[in-house]
Protein backbone atom coordinates (compact mmCIF):
# COMPACT_ATOMS: atom_id res chain seq x y z
CA UNK A 1 0.00 0.00 0.00
CA UNK A 2 1.49 3.57 -0.64
CA UNK A 3 0.93 6.97 0.55
CA UNK A 4 1.45 10.39 -0.39
CA UNK A 5 4.92 10.84 1.14
CA UNK A 6 5.94 7.34 -0.39
CA UNK A 7 8.23 7.73 -3.04
CA UNK A 8 8.97 5.02 -5.65
CA UNK A 9 12.64 4.66 -5.85
CA UNK A 10 14.97 3.07 -8.52
CA UNK A 11 19.11 2.87 -7.85
CA UNK A 12 21.01 2.17 -10.39
CA UNK A 13 24.47 0.77 -9.38
CA UNK A 14 24.37 -1.99 -6.99
CA UNK A 15 28.48 -1.59 -5.56
CA UNK A 16 28.40 -0.53 -2.00
CA UNK A 17 27.36 3.18 -2.18
CA UNK A 18 24.31 2.35 -4.09
CA UNK A 19 23.34 -0.46 -1.79
CA UNK A 20 23.68 2.02 1.31
CA UNK A 21 21.63 4.32 -0.05
CA UNK A 22 19.08 1.71 -0.96
CA UNK A 23 18.83 1.16 2.92
CA UNK A 24 18.46 4.71 3.96
CA UNK A 25 15.20 5.16 1.73
CA UNK A 26 14.11 1.50 2.24
CA UNK A 27 14.48 2.54 6.50
CA UNK A 28 11.96 5.23 5.37
CA UNK A 29 9.79 3.17 3.96
CA UNK A 30 9.61 4.12 0.18
CA UNK A 31 9.89 1.56 -2.47
CA UNK A 32 12.59 0.98 -3.60
CA UNK A 33 14.01 -1.10 -6.79
CA UNK A 34 18.22 -1.37 -7.11
CA UNK A 35 19.33 -2.50 -10.24
CA UNK A 36 23.14 -3.21 -11.74
CA UNK A 37 23.79 -4.26 -14.86
CA UNK A 38 23.90 -7.49 -13.84
CA UNK A 39 20.68 -8.18 -12.97
CA UNK A 40 18.48 -10.21 -14.38
CA UNK A 41 15.53 -8.15 -14.12
CA UNK A 42 15.12 -5.56 -17.22
CA UNK A 43 15.99 -1.73 -16.61
CA UNK A 44 12.85 -1.01 -18.06
CA UNK A 45 10.83 -3.09 -15.52
CA UNK A 46 12.50 -1.60 -12.89
CA UNK A 47 11.93 2.49 -13.96
CA UNK A 48 8.69 1.61 -14.19
CA UNK A 49 6.52 4.33 -12.28
CA UNK A 50 9.37 5.19 -10.73
CA UNK A 51 9.32 8.84 -9.14
CA UNK A 52 12.78 9.45 -8.76
CA UNK A 53 15.99 7.34 -10.31
CA UNK A 54 19.07 7.60 -8.55
CA UNK A 55 22.93 6.52 -10.29
CA UNK A 56 25.17 5.49 -8.24
CA UNK A 57 27.50 3.96 -10.52
CA UNK A 58 31.16 4.78 -11.09
CA UNK A 59 32.35 7.60 -13.61
CA UNK A 60 32.52 4.66 -15.89
CA UNK A 61 29.19 3.47 -15.93
CA UNK A 62 27.36 6.84 -15.99
CA UNK A 63 27.36 6.83 -19.74
CA UNK A 64 26.54 3.55 -20.84
CA UNK A 65 23.75 3.79 -17.78
CA UNK A 66 22.03 7.31 -19.54
CA UNK A 67 22.57 5.39 -22.83
CA UNK A 68 20.14 2.39 -21.57
CA UNK A 69 17.80 4.84 -20.08
CA UNK A 70 17.77 7.02 -23.37
CA UNK A 71 16.31 3.89 -25.32
CA UNK A 72 13.76 3.94 -22.56
CA UNK A 73 10.42 6.35 -22.03
CA UNK A 74 11.67 8.41 -19.36
CA UNK A 75 8.22 10.92 -18.13
CA UNK A 76 9.41 14.38 -17.56
CA UNK A 77 8.17 14.63 -13.50
CA UNK A 78 11.16 11.79 -12.90
CA UNK A 79 13.70 13.11 -10.75
CA UNK A 80 17.09 11.98 -12.04
CA UNK A 81 19.70 12.10 -8.85
CA UNK A 82 23.32 11.41 -8.88
CA UNK A 83 25.39 10.15 -6.72
CA UNK A 84 28.64 9.93 -8.94
CA UNK A 85 31.94 11.14 -7.51
CA UNK A 86 34.18 11.54 -10.49
CA UNK A 87 34.99 13.45 -13.90
CA UNK A 88 34.28 12.07 -17.28
CA UNK A 89 37.46 11.32 -18.88
CA UNK A 90 35.97 12.12 -22.59
CA UNK A 91 34.69 15.55 -21.93
CA UNK A 92 35.84 16.35 -18.21
CA UNK A 93 32.18 17.22 -17.68
CA UNK A 94 30.75 16.43 -14.34
CA UNK A 95 28.31 13.45 -14.18
CA UNK A 96 25.00 15.93 -13.17
CA UNK A 97 26.51 17.68 -16.39
CA UNK A 98 26.42 14.61 -18.48
CA UNK A 99 22.46 13.88 -17.13
CA UNK A 100 21.71 17.13 -17.88
CA UNK A 101 22.74 17.39 -21.50
CA UNK A 102 21.03 14.39 -21.89
CA UNK A 103 18.08 14.53 -20.11
CA UNK A 104 17.43 18.63 -20.51
CA UNK A 105 13.77 18.77 -19.75
CA UNK A 106 14.34 16.22 -16.51
CA UNK A 107 14.96 18.02 -13.20
CA UNK A 108 19.30 16.97 -11.91
CA UNK A 109 20.26 16.69 -8.08
CA UNK A 110 23.78 15.69 -6.60
CA UNK A 111 23.66 14.21 -3.54
CA UNK A 112 27.08 14.41 -2.30
CA UNK A 113 28.72 14.65 1.29
CA UNK A 114 31.16 12.90 3.94
CA UNK A 115 29.24 9.48 3.44
CA UNK A 116 31.45 6.81 3.74
CA UNK A 117 29.13 3.92 2.97
CA UNK A 118 30.27 0.72 5.57
CA UNK A 119 29.38 3.91 8.74
CA UNK A 120 25.99 4.24 6.86
CA UNK A 121 25.46 0.71 6.56
CA UNK A 122 26.05 0.58 9.85
CA UNK A 123 23.53 3.67 10.93
CA UNK A 124 25.73 5.65 12.44
CA UNK A 125 25.23 9.33 12.30
CA UNK A 126 25.67 11.23 8.77
CA UNK A 127 25.10 14.43 7.14
CA UNK A 128 24.69 14.56 3.67
CA UNK A 129 24.07 17.67 0.56
CA UNK A 130 21.26 17.35 -2.35
CA UNK A 131 21.77 20.48 -4.31
CA UNK A 132 19.97 21.19 -7.40
CA UNK A 133 18.68 24.33 -9.41
CA UNK A 134 14.91 23.10 -8.82
CA UNK A 135 14.32 23.99 -4.93
CA UNK A 136 11.79 21.36 -5.21
CA UNK A 137 13.14 18.80 -6.78
CA UNK A 138 15.89 18.68 -4.16
CA UNK A 139 13.46 18.60 -1.18
CA UNK A 140 11.70 15.74 -2.68
CA UNK A 141 15.08 13.92 -2.75
CA UNK A 142 15.64 15.83 0.96
CA UNK A 143 12.56 13.89 2.34
CA UNK A 144 13.13 10.83 0.55
CA UNK A 145 16.77 10.06 2.56
CA UNK A 146 16.34 12.24 6.19
CA UNK A 147 16.29 10.10 8.94
CA UNK A 148 16.96 10.71 12.68
CA UNK A 149 20.57 8.78 11.36
CA UNK A 150 20.98 10.84 7.86
CA UNK A 151 20.83 14.57 8.15
CA UNK A 152 20.17 15.94 4.32
CA UNK A 153 20.87 19.31 3.70
CA UNK A 154 19.47 21.65 0.77
CA UNK A 155 21.55 23.65 -1.51
CA UNK A 156 21.43 25.52 -5.04
CA UNK A 157 24.96 24.82 -6.54
CA UNK A 158 25.03 21.15 -7.90
CA UNK A 159 28.20 22.04 -9.88
CA UNK A 160 29.80 23.03 -6.53
CA UNK A 161 28.55 20.45 -4.43
CA UNK A 162 29.48 17.35 -7.09
CA UNK A 163 32.87 19.13 -7.52
CA UNK A 164 34.15 19.04 -3.71
CA UNK A 165 32.73 14.95 -3.49
CA UNK A 166 34.99 15.22 -6.62
CA UNK A 167 38.37 16.46 -6.43
CA UNK A 168 38.37 15.40 -2.45
CA UNK A 169 39.21 12.02 -3.50
CA UNK A 170 42.98 13.25 -5.16
CA UNK A 171 43.29 14.61 -1.89
CA UNK A 172 42.87 11.85 0.07
CA UNK A 173 44.92 9.98 -1.96
CA UNK A 174 47.63 12.50 -0.86
CA UNK A 175 46.57 12.19 2.81
CA UNK A 176 46.89 8.40 2.91
CA UNK A 177 50.81 9.09 1.99
CA UNK A 178 51.15 11.26 4.14
CA UNK A 179 49.43 9.16 7.16
CA UNK A 180 51.19 6.44 5.14
CA UNK A 181 54.37 7.77 5.64
CA UNK A 182 54.33 8.62 9.40
CA UNK A 183 54.88 12.85 8.34
CA UNK A 184 52.77 14.20 11.87
CA UNK A 185 49.71 15.83 12.34
CA UNK A 186 51.60 19.11 11.25
CA UNK A 187 52.14 18.07 8.00
CA UNK A 188 48.48 15.99 7.93
CA UNK A 189 46.92 19.56 8.90
CA UNK A 190 48.96 21.70 5.92
CA UNK A 191 47.89 19.31 3.59
CA UNK A 192 44.45 19.17 4.01
CA UNK A 193 44.20 23.19 4.69
CA UNK A 194 45.93 24.00 1.47
CA UNK A 195 43.95 20.78 -0.43
CA UNK A 196 41.04 23.45 0.06
CA UNK A 197 41.83 26.38 -1.50
CA UNK A 198 43.18 23.80 -4.36
CA UNK A 199 40.01 22.79 -4.67
CA UNK A 200 38.07 26.06 -4.70
CA UNK A 201 40.80 27.34 -7.58
CA UNK A 202 39.53 24.32 -9.94
CA UNK A 203 36.30 24.61 -8.67
CA UNK A 204 35.27 28.14 -9.19
CA UNK A 205 36.93 28.20 -12.62
CA UNK A 206 34.51 25.13 -13.99
CA UNK A 207 31.40 27.86 -12.31
CA UNK A 208 30.76 25.90 -9.11
CA UNK A 209 30.18 29.02 -6.14
CA UNK A 210 33.66 29.34 -3.53
CA UNK A 211 30.66 28.65 -0.36
CA UNK A 212 30.15 25.67 -1.22
CA UNK A 213 33.37 24.05 -0.93
CA UNK A 214 33.61 25.25 2.88
CA UNK A 215 29.92 22.97 3.51
CA UNK A 216 29.40 19.35 3.84
CA UNK A 217 30.29 18.35 0.58
CA UNK A 218 33.80 19.98 -0.11
CA UNK A 219 35.12 20.52 3.54
CA UNK A 220 33.38 17.76 5.15
CA UNK A 221 34.02 15.55 2.67
CA UNK A 222 37.39 16.05 2.06
CA UNK A 223 37.69 15.82 6.45
CA UNK A 224 36.21 12.07 5.98
CA UNK A 225 37.87 10.98 3.33
CA UNK A 226 41.40 12.04 4.31
CA UNK A 227 41.05 10.37 7.68
CA UNK A 228 39.52 7.07 7.55
CA UNK A 229 40.89 3.95 6.36
CA UNK A 230 37.37 3.14 4.86
CA UNK A 231 38.03 5.38 1.66
CA UNK A 232 39.43 3.40 -0.95
CA UNK A 233 41.32 6.70 -1.86
CA UNK A 234 42.65 6.84 1.13
CA UNK A 235 43.54 3.64 0.61
CA UNK A 236 45.41 3.96 -2.63
CA UNK A 237 47.76 6.53 -1.01
CA UNK A 238 48.67 4.69 2.08
CA UNK A 239 49.19 1.42 -0.16
CA UNK A 240 51.91 3.56 -2.07
CA UNK A 241 53.47 4.87 0.39
CA UNK A 242 54.17 1.31 1.97
CA UNK A 243 56.39 0.59 -1.82
CA UNK A 244 53.11 -1.22 -2.97
CA UNK A 245 52.69 -0.74 -6.82
CA UNK A 246 49.15 0.26 -8.35
CA UNK A 247 48.20 -2.36 -9.92
CA UNK A 248 48.50 -4.67 -6.45
CA UNK A 249 46.29 -2.30 -4.58
CA UNK A 250 43.94 -1.69 -7.11
CA UNK A 251 43.40 -6.35 -6.90
CA UNK A 252 42.49 -5.87 -3.21
CA UNK A 253 40.69 -2.32 -3.45
CA UNK A 254 36.58 -3.01 -2.25
CA UNK A 255 35.22 -1.31 -4.68
CA UNK A 256 36.00 2.08 -6.76
CA UNK A 257 38.89 4.50 -6.23
CA UNK A 258 37.72 7.39 -8.23
CA UNK A 259 40.32 9.64 -7.39
CA UNK A 260 42.73 7.80 -9.50
CA UNK A 261 40.71 8.74 -12.85
CA UNK A 262 39.90 12.28 -11.63
CA UNK A 263 43.61 12.83 -11.10
CA UNK A 264 43.82 12.27 -14.73
CA UNK A 265 41.23 14.28 -16.18
CA UNK A 266 42.15 17.21 -13.52
CA UNK A 267 45.43 17.74 -14.45
CA UNK A 268 44.34 17.86 -18.04
CA UNK A 269 42.17 20.63 -17.34
CA UNK A 270 44.77 22.35 -14.77
CA UNK A 271 47.34 22.11 -17.97
CA UNK A 272 44.52 23.62 -20.67
CA UNK A 273 43.36 26.25 -18.45
CA UNK A 274 46.88 27.12 -16.43
CA UNK A 275 45.03 26.38 -12.58
CA UNK A 276 48.15 25.81 -10.24
CA UNK A 277 47.12 22.84 -8.12
CA UNK A 278 50.39 21.77 -7.11
CA UNK A 279 48.93 18.64 -4.75
CA UNK A 280 46.96 17.33 -7.49
CA UNK A 281 50.18 17.48 -9.73
CA UNK A 282 52.73 15.20 -7.40
CA UNK A 283 49.44 12.77 -7.02
CA UNK A 284 49.57 12.27 -11.32
CA UNK A 285 53.32 12.02 -10.98
CA UNK A 286 53.32 9.48 -7.93
CA UNK A 287 49.79 7.48 -9.96
CA UNK A 288 52.19 7.34 -12.76
CA UNK A 289 55.18 6.75 -11.54
CA UNK A 290 56.96 9.02 -12.27
CA UNK A 291 58.42 9.97 -9.06
CA UNK A 292 58.59 8.36 -4.88
CA UNK A 293 56.07 9.04 -2.81
CA UNK A 294 58.93 10.90 -0.56
CA UNK A 295 60.08 12.79 -3.95
CA UNK A 296 55.99 13.88 -4.18
CA UNK A 297 56.69 15.63 -0.29
CA UNK A 298 59.91 17.18 -1.57
CA UNK A 299 58.38 18.64 -4.19
CA UNK A 300 55.90 20.35 -2.14
CA UNK A 301 57.66 22.04 0.10
CA UNK A 302 60.64 22.90 -2.22
CA UNK A 303 58.08 25.11 -3.77
CA UNK A 304 58.99 28.58 -4.61
CA UNK A 305 57.68 30.75 -0.93
CA UNK A 306 53.88 31.79 -1.63
CA UNK A 307 51.34 34.21 0.40
CA UNK A 308 48.27 32.18 1.30
CA UNK A 309 45.48 33.16 -0.85
CA UNK A 310 47.22 33.59 -3.85
CA UNK A 311 44.62 34.05 -6.59
CA UNK A 312 41.60 33.34 -4.03
CA UNK A 313 38.65 35.39 -4.05
CA UNK A 314 36.37 33.85 -1.18
N1 LIG B 1 31.36 3.99 -1.24
C1 LIG B 1 31.22 5.18 -0.72
O1 LIG B 1 31.46 5.37 0.47
C2 LIG B 1 30.74 6.30 -1.57
C3 LIG B 1 30.85 6.27 -2.95
N2 LIG B 1 30.44 7.33 -3.70
C4 LIG B 1 30.57 7.33 -5.15
O2 LIG B 1 29.58 6.46 -5.71
C5 LIG B 1 30.09 5.84 -6.91
C6 LIG B 1 30.01 4.34 -6.76
O3 LIG B 1 30.85 3.98 -5.70
P1 LIG B 1 30.82 2.56 -5.00
O4 LIG B 1 29.42 2.04 -4.88
O5 LIG B 1 31.60 2.70 -3.79
O6 LIG B 1 31.61 1.70 -6.08
P2 LIG B 1 31.46 0.20 -6.48
O7 LIG B 1 32.68 -0.14 -7.25
O8 LIG B 1 31.12 -0.62 -5.27
O9 LIG B 1 30.20 0.17 -7.44
C7 LIG B 1 30.23 0.73 -8.73
C8 LIG B 1 28.93 0.46 -9.42
O10 LIG B 1 29.01 1.00 -10.74
C9 LIG B 1 28.60 0.03 -11.67
N3 LIG B 1 29.34 0.19 -12.93
C10 LIG B 1 30.66 0.27 -13.10
N4 LIG B 1 30.96 0.34 -14.42
C11 LIG B 1 29.77 0.29 -15.07
C12 LIG B 1 29.41 0.31 -16.44
N5 LIG B 1 30.34 0.40 -17.40
N6 LIG B 1 28.11 0.25 -16.74
C13 LIG B 1 27.17 0.19 -15.77
N7 LIG B 1 27.45 0.16 -14.46
C14 LIG B 1 28.73 0.20 -14.13
C15 LIG B 1 28.95 -1.30 -11.04
O11 LIG B 1 28.20 -2.35 -11.59
C16 LIG B 1 28.59 -1.03 -9.58
O12 LIG B 1 27.21 -1.23 -9.39
C17 LIG B 1 31.53 6.36 -7.07
O13 LIG B 1 31.51 7.45 -7.96
C18 LIG B 1 31.90 6.82 -5.66
O14 LIG B 1 32.87 7.84 -5.67
C19 LIG B 1 29.86 8.41 -3.11
C20 LIG B 1 29.69 8.46 -1.76
C21 LIG B 1 30.13 7.43 -0.88
O1 LIG C 1 33.13 9.56 -1.02
C1 LIG C 1 33.32 8.89 -0.05
C2 LIG C 1 33.00 9.33 1.31
O2 LIG C 1 32.23 10.49 1.31
C3 LIG C 1 33.94 7.56 -0.20
O3 LIG C 1 35.30 7.71 -0.36
P1 LIG C 1 36.13 6.61 -1.15
O4 LIG C 1 35.52 6.53 -2.52
O5 LIG C 1 37.52 7.08 -1.10
O6 LIG C 1 35.93 5.32 -0.40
Amino acid sequence: MTNNKQKKLTIIGAGVWGSALATLAKRNQHLVRLWSRHSTESLEAVITDADIILSAVSIKGVRPTIEKLQALTLPEKVILVTATKGLDPLTTLTPSQIWQEAFPSHSIVVLSGPNLSKEIQQGLPAATVVASNNRSAAEIVQAVFASENFRVYVNSDPLGTELGGTLKNVMAIAAGVCDGLQLGTNAKAGLMTRALPEMIRVGTYLGAKASTFFGLSGLGDLMATCNSPLSRNYQVGYGLSQGKSLEKILENLEGTAEGINTTEVLIRIAQTKEIYVPISHQIYRLLKGEITPQEAVKALMEREPRSEFHGLEI
